[in-house]
């Protein structure tokens, strides 16, 4: 399987267990592999064909500032969720890191793999 792939998208958002969390926005990098069939978009050079990396990553933006979750788990649930269903897309790969979270860390994050059924 082909891959489309989107690498170290940043989003500001608010995100966290704590309370003092709650109250200012934190940096997340979002990791995004994306296996889809590539063939049929690159026969025909048409992007509606393609699993189009810039309207992923918009989506991918918008919903994680429009409502405030506590888990980064919660979170890539939610987004595979929602690539799965409004792309092309039979399996998707999203780790998200979290930079500012431990201090002693460069960072910190999660990564989960969820297929089309
Ligand atoms: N597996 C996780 N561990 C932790 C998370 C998380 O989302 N997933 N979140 C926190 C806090 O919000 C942390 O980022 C604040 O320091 C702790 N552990």
């Amino acid at each position: 399987m082909d891959k489309v792939y989107i690498s170290q998208l940043h989003v500001e958002t608010i995100i966290g267990v704590y309370d003092f969390e709650k109250e200012s926005k934190q940096s997340l990098y979002f990791d995004i592999d994306m296996l889809t069939d590539i063939s049929a978009a690159a026969k025909a050079d048409d992007i509606t064909l393609a699993v189009d990396y810039a309207k992923v990553s918009e989506r991918v933006i918008a919903h994680s500032i429009a409502k405030p979750v506590e888990l980064l788990e919660t979170l890539l649930e939610q987004l595979a969720t929602l690539i799965l269903a409004e792309f092309n897309v039979e399996q998707v790969t999203i780790r998200v890191s979290k930079p500012a979270a431990v201090e002693a860390a460069q960072t910190v994050g999660v990564e989960i793999t969820r297929v089309k059924r």
